[in-house]
């Protein structure tokens, strides 16, 4: 388990003085894979350099299980930086080094025997589906490729936390999702994963939770499923946004509907209980962690109530609001 208690990072520079990280705090359990979002300049890397122990933060702590790395000394921080795993937009490998040795530098360093860490190397290549390729050297390889050796040398020192930092920016479509495949498999009951990114597929793919990082603050965080449920939610627009330009003048409703209520005819059952047809305009189906979520956009005739349509969609179990409540800065956004 990985906790971060109010962290704040500021950098002091000749012109201004710039609060990257304002009071973030987060707990990470071991087996859950939890994604971080921002957009640019929200303070994703300076929380990655912060919690890979690369940047000291100004206050607050960082603890994995029962290790406090804000408060350890130089000496201890070297083996508390052992407990988090690293991967990086790009894998930085030695280019001199085989593949196998790329994957056991971390245990030389650590002064792990060469046998042993070679036979570790090994088994954490089978892992990463290169186990055929021990002795091949980077430039043989592809993106994607050296993005798996990147993941077994991060994995070299049995790390409890694996940090991913804009783990497929630099891959296409389909290494991405193969990529996200093999961290998903990499799950483990005693292994706590965070996944830094910017690309909201990621998200969607492998998270069981997530945060939205703005301005240096979470401000939405919970498991993917809670999030998504917040019709009226950033990340829920985001993650299952309609399009503000998906509208028609008039009234219009937005509804969400999530598990066995998305395949049930709400609809229609709302229809008939105002006595008017309410027409779907716009809609995004999701199956996400597990469950399927259903949102669309309603337009209600002249002379039909829209509260009460709404008041009917919510006591089917729906979530529903006015479309006019949710199209405000963040909407436009989420549309983008
Ligand atoms: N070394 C530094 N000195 C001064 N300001 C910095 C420094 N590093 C980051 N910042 C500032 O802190 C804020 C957060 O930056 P950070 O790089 O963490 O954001 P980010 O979400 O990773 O953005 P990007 O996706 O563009 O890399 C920004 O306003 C940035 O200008």
């Amino acid at each position: 388990m990985i906790s971060v208690t109010n962290l704040v990072k500021e950098y002091r520079t000749a012109s201004r003085d710039v609060r990257a990280l304002d009071g973030v705090t987060l707990t990470v359990p071991a087996g859950e894979i939890h994604g971080i979002i921002g957009h640019s300049g929200a303070g994703k890397s300076t929380l990655v350099r912060c919690l890979a122990g690369l940047d000291r933060p100004t206050s607050g702590d960082i603890t994995i299980n029962d290790a406090n790395l804000t408060t350890a000394t130089a000496k201890d921080l070297r083996s508390a930086r052992r407990r988090i795993g690293l991967v990086f937009q790009h894998a930085n490998l030695f280019d001199a080094r085989t593949v196998l040795d790329n994957v056991a530098y971390p245990q030389e360093i650590a002064g792990v025997k060469k046998s042993e860490r070679r036979a570790r190397a090994a088994e954490l290549l089978e892992l990463v589906g290169l186990g055929d390729a021990t002795q091949v050297y980077p430039s043989q390889l592809s993106g994607g490729m050296r993005q798996r050796v990147g993941i077994a040398r991060a994995l070299a020192v049995n790390p409890d936390v694996l940090l991913f930092d804009e783990p497929t920016s630099a891959l296409d479509p389909r290494t991405t999702d193969e990529i996200l495949d093999l961290i998903t498999h990499l799950r483990r009951p005693d292994l706590a994963m965070i996944v830094i990114t910017h690309e909201m597929h990621v998200i969607k793919r492998i998270c069981d939770s997530v945060s939205l990082l703005e301005r240096g603050q979470i401000v939405e965080s919970g498991s993917l499923t809670d999030v998504v449920s917040t019709l009226s939610g950033k990340l829920s627009q985001q993650l299952l946004g309609i399009s503000a330009h998906e509208s028609v003048p008039g009234t219009l409703v937005d509804v969400l509907s999530r598990g066995s209520d998305a395949a049930r005819p709400v609809i229609a059952h709302t229809s008939a209980a105002v006595g008017a047809e309410l027409a779907i305009i716009a809609g995004s189906v999701e199956h996400l962690a597990g469950t399927t979520f259903s949102h669309l956009r309603l337009a209600v005739p002249e002379g039909t109530d829209a509260a009460e349509v709404i008041r009917i969609l919510k006591s089917q179990g729906a979530d529903a609001c006015l479309t006019s409540e949710l199209q405000g800065a963040d909407a436009q956004e989420a549309a983008a």
